[in-house]
């Protein structure tokens, strides 16, 4: 299916779809202080009339869902998923922390305090309670020592390992992804759509991929946001592109045209 296809099967299923979002790279640009990223021009209005007319609009991130939830203070029916699904902060709710995940803030807090400690001049630890990523994007030099070291970690400590662009975050080993969001919130509806960038996202769509598997009727939708540092993985695995979160809204508003 071309995107005119995608837009007009979409809006026959409008109230029966749920729209899911990455936040970094996708949502939000890349820039090298994390803690300063804002979604792009526009993303906060067109969610909101996406949330309104056409479907759900969920957010799952690596992100806690502190963090997500400030930045999508306009929205407050839109569930964010933070940490990869470890967090969730639903309508007006409090935040709730998978339980397998709660013993893990102590190892975590350590983590970081030895990561700042021995790792070199130009790594940036970002500390997320239940989870520690490691970022040289400043320091493009020391990625392969901080592989080494978080590699060694995971294994002393029995965390698991995700990569990302210039990042490498070290988690707690359940089962819990973007995937098993995925999976999880579509039960009951007719169609969805995934925007990510980034190489977790492409559980995501293969959660969407076995949803369409396993029901003829569902409309599955992946949108990629291409760029040069994931590589073109996604970008193959998705139905659709845009290069830039600044063009996420732009694509949403010829989806939103054909809305009832
Ligand atoms: O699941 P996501 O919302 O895509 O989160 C993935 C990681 O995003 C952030 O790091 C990335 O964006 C930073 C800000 O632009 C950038 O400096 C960094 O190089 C990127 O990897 C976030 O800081 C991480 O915690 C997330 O794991």
């Amino acid at each position: 299916m071309g995107a005119p296809e995608i837009f007009a099967a979409t809006a026959a299923r409008a109230g029966r779809c749920a729209f899911f979002f990455d936040f970094d790279g996708t949502l939000g640009p890349i820039r090298d202080d994390p803690g300063s990223v804002q979604p792009a021009p526009g993303i906060v209005e067109t969610l909101g009339e996406l949330n309104r007319r056409l479907g759900k609009v969920v957010i799952v991130s690596a992100r806690p869902a502190d963090f997500l939830r400030e930045r999508f203070r306009e929205l407050p029916d839109v569930a964010v998923f933070g940490l990869y699904g470890l967090e969730v902060q639903r309508a007006g709710g409090p935040v709730e922390t998978d339980p397998s995940a709660a013993p893990f803030v102590p190892i975590m807090r350590d983590l970081a305090d030895r990561a700042r400690a021995e790792l070199p001049a130009g790594t940036l630890v970002e500390y997320k309670r239940i989870a520690v990523a490691i970022h040289w994007r400043t320091a493009p030099q020391v990625g392969p020592e901080v592989e080494q070291w978080a590699k060694e970690r995971a294994s002393e400590l029995g965390l698991r390992l995700q990569g990302g662009r210039m990042v490498l975050e070290l988690k707690p080993p359940g089962q819990r992804d973007k995937g098993t969001v995925l999976r999880e919130e579509t039960e009951g509806l007719s169609c969805a759509w995934y925007f990510g960038d980034d190489l977790a996202d492409l559980r995501a769509f293969a959660a969407l991929d076995d949803r369409a598997a396993q029901d003829p009727d569902f409309l599955a939708v992946r949108v990629a946001v291409a760029n040069a540092e994931t590589g073109h993985a996604l970008v193959e695995a998705a139905d659709l592109h845009v290069d830039a979160p600044e063009d996420v809204p732009g694509l949403l508003r010829e989806l939103l045209a054909q809305a009832p």
